[in-house]
């Protein structure tokens, strides 16, 4: 383990420094698209100013005989395309595949100064994320790249369940976490075989009533402690969670309230994996402009944001200032990236404003 001193030293001379913080940059949706699938690769120059972040996929999903093609593909289409204020990032193949080291080697050198996260599947602990952290302080070095490349890592198998903590921490380089719930119910032996979401069988009943009434069952959240394990791992270590995929690409109305869950429990992003769950993503991870606008007007009510006062008949104190805070600032983040939104929330402050005068 290096020690707090070094924390920040480059890993390779000629590497740019690491960050200090993580910038906190708009992320509702992680777009994934097969760089490899013309079809898909056509999308992007049009689906780049709809999204956050677009992913290139190299990992699950792409064939084993199709993993170079896609690796080409990523490799053309980023030297071709302006993303404009969009991110770009790619999920490489897992550090134990015959693939990983090349894509790491190609992209860095051939794209390095275009890519702004590298999502790493599969990721057990630190050691995992020190030998990426390494290696692209080496490649950063050799390609001239004048600002690192951050590390994202999936939480898709048990030991990187118990290991969240310390992956979290592992470098200056670390990003964020996504659940990945497909990987993480086969290495934990669960019994879904859903990507994602919840099932029918995991439930509490009602207890039984004295007239023998039918009992009301309440599907619960698999993904619960998982997510809320890794939003703790992250906020402690100022890095950013997302919740991953949802498989079930027709069941908009369950797509959206898992992602509603995950933004309610901390997370500041999905994966999108169909073109059909950018707009879900995107309302759900943007605060909604009535609750931005209380957030606003209890910012205002508590001045320096100490004390107590009452709104509306609900107690206000420092807590729910820094609550509100929370709000207020994401709201400001993506409204500087999303004129649409910028609108709604100035529209509903203006309502809510003109609501008190009247009272
Ligand atoms: C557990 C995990 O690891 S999850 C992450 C890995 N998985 C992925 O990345 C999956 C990404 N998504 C996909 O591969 C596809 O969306 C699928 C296979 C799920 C569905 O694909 P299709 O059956 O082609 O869906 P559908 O017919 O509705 O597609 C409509 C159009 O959208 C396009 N499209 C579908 N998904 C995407 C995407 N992710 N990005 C861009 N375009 C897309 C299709 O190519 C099609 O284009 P066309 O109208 O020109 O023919
Ligand atoms: C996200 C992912 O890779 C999984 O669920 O396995
Ligand atoms: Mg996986």
């Amino acid at each position: 383990m290096r020690s707090a001193k070094d924390f920040f030293r480059p890993l390779a001379v000629g590497a740019p420094a690491p960050v200090r913080e993580v910038p906190f940059r708009p992320s509702r949706m992680i777009h994934f698209f097969d760089p490899g699938n013309e079809k898909m690769a056509a999308k992007v120059p049009s689906l780049a100013p709809q999204v956050d972040v677009l992913l290139g996929n190299l990992e699950d999903a792409v064939q084993a005989d199709r993993k170079e093609a896609a690796r080409a593909g990523l490799v053309a289409i980023a030297k071709a395309t302006d993303f404009g204020g969009t991110q770009l990032w790619t999920r490489v193949n897992s550090l134990d595949s015959p693939w990983a080291l090349d894509d790491l080697l190609t992209l860095v050198t051939e794209i390095g100064d275009k890519l702004d996260v590298i999502m790493v599947p599969k990721v057990e602990g630190a050691e995992d994320i020190h030998y990426v952290d390494r290696l692209l302080a080496q490649l950063e070095a050799k390609a001239g790249i004048t600002r690192p490349i951050l590390v994202h890592a999936i939480l898709e198998t048990a030991t990187g369940v118990a290991n969240v903590e310390e992956i979290a921490g592992a470098s200056p380089r670390m990003q964020g976490l996504s659940l990945g719930p497909a990987d993480l119910a086969a290495s934990r032996r669960m019994k879904t075989t859903r990507v994602g979401g919840g099932h029918p069988g995991y439930l509490v009943r009602q207890d039984p009533t004295a007239e023998d009434a039918p009992r009301a069952t309440y599907q619960q959240d698999l993904w619960h402690y998982t997510i809320a394990r890794m939003v703790d791992a992250c906020a402690a270590h100022g890095i950013l969670p997302y919740y991953g995929p949802f498989g079930d690409i027709k069941d908009v109305v369950a797509c959206e309230d898992q992602f509603r869950n995950a933004f309610l429990l901390g997370c500041v992003g999905a994966w999108s994996l169909h073109p059909v769950q950018i707009a879900i993503a995107k309302r759900v991870f943007s605060p909604a402009p009535e609750d931005v606008a209380w957030a606003r007007r209890v910012i205002a009510a508590m001045g320096d944001g100490t004390g107590a006062v009452m709104i509306d008949g609900k107690m206000q104190d420092d807590a729910t200032y820094k609550q509100c805070q929370v709000v207020s600032d994401l709201a400001d983040a993506l409204a500087a990236r999303d004129p649409e939104l910028a609108e709604a929330y100035a529209a509903a402050e203006k309502a809510a404003a003109a609501k008190e005068d009247d009272r």
